[in-house]
């Protein structure tokens, strides 16, 4: 589960206001406190050119095959530039959503084609000797989303995803417990809807069960 040099890739999936930054930091923290070297970043972003991808993604109009493309180009220069060097300096990598956000929102929320998802992260993430870069581990922060959306309201305005309807998160929940079902080893589900220290026990107890923590 674990590159050569020791690095670990975790990603933190859900819809938005499932609370996966708040955990993400958390978990950066007590990585941290074992003497980790641990690397925080986010998809879409990461790097600079990154960031503006996800700037546009998140204000200017377009359509679902755009999106991809978008998502998929933030990601080609996120991974190159960020995540494979710090893997390679043997990181603990934290990331903010990753390749199941775009199967759930643009495949799911957005209902466009997996087949073209699919052969984009094949370009895009292929490690050079027939394989695919993935998550080592991903955990999936599952809440409906009437209780997300209660969270969100409380924190912060809405960007261009945030402001869809209810349904719309109810397709990209779907989509990331179809991602879930393809991959259980990779893909643990945690109950978000529970209070704040109870889905932190279960992120704990998943890190230290798969070795990611002491
Ligand atoms: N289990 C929880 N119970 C109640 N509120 C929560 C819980 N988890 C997160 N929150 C709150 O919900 C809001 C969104 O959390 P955040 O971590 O930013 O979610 P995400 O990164 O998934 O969009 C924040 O105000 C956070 O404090
Ligand atoms: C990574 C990714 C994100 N997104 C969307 C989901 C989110 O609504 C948005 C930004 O993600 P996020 O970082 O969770 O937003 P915030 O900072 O508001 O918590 O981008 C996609 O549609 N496809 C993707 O592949």
């Amino acid at each position: 589960m674990t590159t050569s040099t020791g690095g670990l890739f975790l990603t933190f999936e859900g819809i938005d206001g499932a609370g996966k930054s708040t955990h993400l930091t958390a978990l950066a923290q007590a990585l941290r406190a074992q003497g980790r070297a641990v690397q925080v970043t986010r998809e879409p972003g990461g790097t600079p050119l990154a960031e503006r991808l996800r700037a546009c993604l998140l204000e200017e109009p377009m359509d679902a095959l755009t999106e991809a493309l978008v998502v998929f180009a933030a990601r080609r220069d996120h991974l190159r530039c960020v995540i494979e060097p710090a893997l390679a300096r043997g990181c603990v990598v934290l990331c903010d959503r990753f390749t199941d956000a775009t199967f759930a929102y643009q495949g799911g929320g957005r209902g466009f084609d997996p087949v073209i998802l699919r052969t984009l992260e094949h370009w895009v993430q292929a490690d050079g000797a027939g394989g695919l870069r993935e998550p080592d581990l991903t955990l999936w922060f599952d809440v409906p989303p009437a209780v997300a959306a209660a969270r969100l309201a409380a924190a912060r305005a809405p960007d261009r995803f945030e402001a869809e309807p209810q349904v719309f998160f109810e397709r990209v929940r779907a989509g990331y417990a179809a991602r879930a079902a393809a991959a259980p080893r990779r893909i643990v589900r945690l109950d978000a809807t529970q209070p704040l220290e109870a889905v932190w026990a279960e992120v704990l107890a998943v890190c230290r069960a798969r070795g990611v923590l002491a």
